[in-house]
């Protein structure tokens, strides 16, 4: 269907996935208050792909907290589908979260004792789906990532960079519009970072969900269409590529 305000208005976008305005964010520590985001105004369009760069300890994963809504800014707001997320009460919160936004992180939070296939299907089973559902979703990831022989291993029976797959197939199994990633190989070789850095490309084509990647891999980076590099307190675009 033709979009009769679009024809008439070219240049008129649909609502971008997510809007953050003017975010401020900072931390009381002793006796001292440091102010580490400060202003942030960004857009995430559906589908786009965005490596987050900066110095240690100026903020990456803290504007990744806030994006997931795991914490609030200070000021500012953020929209999804511009929605004011932050205006939710804590119950529609989490569910939005649960249902819209996966999470990979350098330390994945596997349940070490569960098996590759359990762990995946954990997000579906919370959400209320159906065992047999849950399990059949969660496979045909884990297939994707490439575990297709270690499905009835224990978490604590695998490589890193193994893990690190499953973190990615649980991430995805309820297929979030937004799916944010901190250093997802930070702690692997080069052989599995550039296996988990395909991978993450490719899910991106074929789901078309939103990335971020807060990374110091510039190997990383090179695969996300758009960089920005957090600096004192504000975000600077670095260049497109397509
Ligand atoms: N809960 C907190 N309480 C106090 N200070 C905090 C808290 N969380 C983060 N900070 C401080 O805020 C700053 C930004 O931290 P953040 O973890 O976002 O940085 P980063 O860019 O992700 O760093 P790195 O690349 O080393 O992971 C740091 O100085 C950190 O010490």
């Amino acid at each position: 269907m033709v979009d009769e305000n679009a024809k008439r208005h070219p240049f008129i976008h649909e609502t971008p996935l997510v809007q953050g305005c003017n975010i401020h964010k900072g931390f009381n520590t002793d006796n001292r208050r440091i102010e580490v985001l400060t202003g942030l105004n960004f857009i995430l369009q559906q589908g786009e792909t965005v490596a987050v760069t900066g110095p240690s300890g100026i903020g990456k994963s803290t504007l990744l907290h806030i994006l997931g809504t795991l914490d609030r800014p200070d000021h500012g707001t953020l929209l999804f589908n511009g929605e004011n997320v932050f205006r939710f009460n804590s119950d529609r919160l989490a569910a939005f979260r649960n249902a819209s936004i996966g999470f990979v992180f350098q330390f994945h939070h596997l349940l070490a004792e569960f098996s590759a296939l359990e762990n995946a299907m954990m997000p579906l089973l919370i959400n209320g789906r159906p065992r047999g559902e849950a399990e059949e979703t969660a496979r045909k990831l884990l297939v994707r990532v490439g575990l297709d022989n270690r499905l009835t291993h224990r978490v604590n029976q695998l490589s890193g960079g193994e893990q690190q797959r499953v973190a990615l197939a649980r991430a995805l199994v309820l297929s979030p519009a937004l799916l944010l990633a901190d250093e997802p190989t930070g702690n692997l070789d080069k052989k599995n970072s550039e296996h988990v850095h395909e991978l993450l490309y490719e899910l991106n084509r074929e789901l078309g969900m939103t990335l971020v990647v807060v990374t110091h891999s510039t190997a990383l980076a090179a695969y996300m269409r758009r960089r920005v590099t957090l600096s004192e307190g504000r975000l600077m675009e670095e260049g497109k590529q397509e």
